[in-house]
């Protein structure tokens, strides 16, 4: 949804629960309106049908804001409700996007869910009834002159009090909030890596290391607990004191003649009504900064992945792939820290072969993730058929890509979800296709539920072979034009791999531009061109036989290369 929209929705929503607050606000004078009645008109005349008659009205009244109360706070949810659906698919987004920018979490799904539940909340509808406060302060002032000055000081006082309360909290909120957030992120780390921790006895220490970060966290929240408990304990202590002075003022100002008695009763009720609010916002004020800071991180979360402008559908790609100066720094990197890839420039041509080899740490997934979109280059160009990667439109690129990561991650659903890449709408023959493409179908088959079988979100069901066989499907899937497959063999046994080999040969056949991340010389082999990436920059770029053999060579006398030889030279007489 467009900022706009949602300004919309929140101006819109602001306005009518400022509606409803005004009539609330007003009916709250019904009890001190009666108060003064009964002491100063039915009590002098002891008039009964005056007493009925303004009972009656009273009951009314009173029936009729709890209506408008019961109102207010189901509109209020409604709004929170509507507020969730029209941002929850983008803070969706944004938690899962969050990776690509840094180390992420669900945050802005749980800001939602902050920002929900407060919307929901008794301290968000008294921020609507604050005010109103100064108008009850001001009616004081026509009832007598002294009470109002009295609560005007009291409610001055309650404003330096959650002041007071906020500065000695807002720094532990933060940091208890952060420290939970870490502790949650910890949590989940471990709670992946759970065969692991097991397998090697390592549950005791995972445990200790959690439990340090969260018992931190419980520690700063204890202690802005107890200062909140504190400053709420003051205020409504000092509240009920005011009233029993506004009590006893007025009982003075009567003995002196200024004030009838119905005005005492009437006075205390109004005070109670201006100081409410204020009362309110102390006791729900970590809530309401909570919410607010929820708010904050959502709406910078949410404009960071945001889609920007509706984008142009170009005409399909071929698969024509242009990189110029690409440059890449790791998120977190340090001022001075050196890129992981630098300034990187090459050709590939649609329906192109090229295979990228290199030592480890050299920078090839890196430059598969840049190729695909999954990581945003820090400088340079990404070109695919001689428009930059940023101006596709996302699903259509998307779509024109197959990938392949390193740790192949299959999600929570079927396996056909998985393969179809959670298309709702993909039809079952281009899901076999797909399979069958990548060697997959048999494999496939053989789970116990077949296409359906689900695949959980932390039980390892699958080898490492089959993920990476559907994970191959995947990639396949729509017939994209341009796969990149970063160590597409790494899980597989040599059945696999001769598959994988048939596999890209029939992509090569259809034209597909195939970039392989490799350590297999026979697949590198297999390659049109071979880069050598090292240290993020390219050593070499050119035909497999050139960059191969030049690698052959150096590497004699020690025949590391030998494995590739036979294989080449294979290549070389068909
Ligand atoms: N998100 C990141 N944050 C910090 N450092 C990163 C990040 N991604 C990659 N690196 C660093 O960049 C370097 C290159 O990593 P990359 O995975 O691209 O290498 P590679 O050539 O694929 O290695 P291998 O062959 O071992 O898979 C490594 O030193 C790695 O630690």
């Amino acid at each position: 949804m467009r900022p706009a929209g949602l300004r919309a929705i929140i101006t819109g929503s602001v306005i009518h629960i400022g509606v409803f607050s005004f009539a609330l606000n007003a009916l709250l004078l019904v009890t001190p309106l009666y108060m003064l009645q009964i002491y100063d008109r039915v009590i002098p005349s002891s008039s009964r049908e005056t007493l009925f008659y303004l009972s009656l009205i009273a009951i009314l009244s009173l029936a009729f804001l709890g209506f408008l109360d019961i109102i207010r706070a189901l509109y209020a949810e409604r709004v929170a409700a509507k507020l969730d659906s029209r941002l929850v698919s983008r803070a969706f987004v944004a938690s899962v996007a969050g990776r690509r920018g840094g180390p992420g979490d669900i945050g802005p799904l749980r800001d939602l869910a902050t920002v929900r539940t407060f919307i929901g909340s008794r301290s968000f509808s008294s921020l609507f009834d604050l005010p109103f406060a100064p108008l009850f302060v001001l009616l004081l002032y026509f009832v007598h002159p002294v009470l109002c000055l009295l609560t005007l000081c009291g409610m001055l006082l309650m404003i330096l009090l959650a002041g007071l309360n906020q500065l000695a909290n807002g720094r532990s909120e933060t940091r208890a909030a952060e420290l939970f957030v870490a502790g949650d992120a910890t949590a989940q780390a471990f709670s992946r890596n759970a065969d692991t921790l097991f397998a090697m006895g390592m549950v005791r220490g995972a445990t200790e290391a959690w439990g340090r970060s969260f018992a931190e966290a419980l520690r700063v929240q204890a202690r802005s607990l107890a200062v909140n408990a504190v400053f709420g304990g003051i205020a409504r202590a000092f509240r009920m004191m005011l009233q029993l002075a506004i009590l006893g003022l007025g009982a003075w100002l009567v003995l002196k003649g200024e004030m009838t008695a119905g005005m005492i009763f009437a006075a205390s009720i109004i005070s109670g009504r201006a100081l409410q609010p204020i009362d309110q916002l102390i006791g729900g004020w970590r809530q309401t900064v909570q919410a607010g800071r929820a708010w904050r991180h959502l709406q910078a979360a949410l404009q960071r992945h945001s889609g920007g402008v509706e984008k142009i559908r170009l005409p399909e790609p071929r698969g024509m792939i242009d990189v110029k100066n690409l440059v890449y720094f790791a998120p977190n990197a340090q001022p001075g820290a050196e890129p992981i890839i630098r300034q990187v420039s090459f050709h590939i041509d649609a329906g192109e072969a090229v295979a990228i080899i290199g030592p480890s740490r050299a920078g090839k997934s890196t430059l598969a993730r840049l190729l695909v979109g999954a990581a945003l280059p820090s400088g340079g160009s990404i070109r695919i058929d001689g428009a930059e990667l940023k101006s596709w439109d996302g699903e259509q690129i998307g779509r024109a890509i197959g990938y392949l990561a390193q740790d192949v991650e299959l999600m929570p659903g079927t396996i056909a979800a998985n393969v179809s890449r959670f298309d709702p709408q993909a039809d079952d023959g281009k899901i076999i296709e797909a399979a069958r493409r990548a060697k997959a179908h048999g494999i496939i088959l053989a789970q116990h539920n077949g296409y359906q079988t689900e695949i959980g979100t932390s039980v390892a069901t699958l080898s490492g072979g089959e993920r990476q066989r559907i994970g191959l499907a995947r990639a396949f899937f729509g017939d994209p034009c341009i796969l990149v497959l970063d160590e597409p063999n790494a899980h597989l046994d040599s059945e696999g791999e001769a598959a994988l080999l048939q596999a890209l040969s029939d992509a090569r056949r259809r034209k597909t531009t195939l970039i392989i991340i490799t350590h297999n010389m026979k697949l590198a082999a297999s390659c049109d061109r071979v880069m050598v990436l090292k240290n993020g920059a390219i050593e070499a770029f050119g035909p497999n036989a050139d960059v191969l053999g030049k690698l052959m060579r150096a590497s004699e006398p020690r025949h590391s290369a030998a494995s590739f030889v036979p294989v080449m030279r294979a290549r070389q007489r068909t």
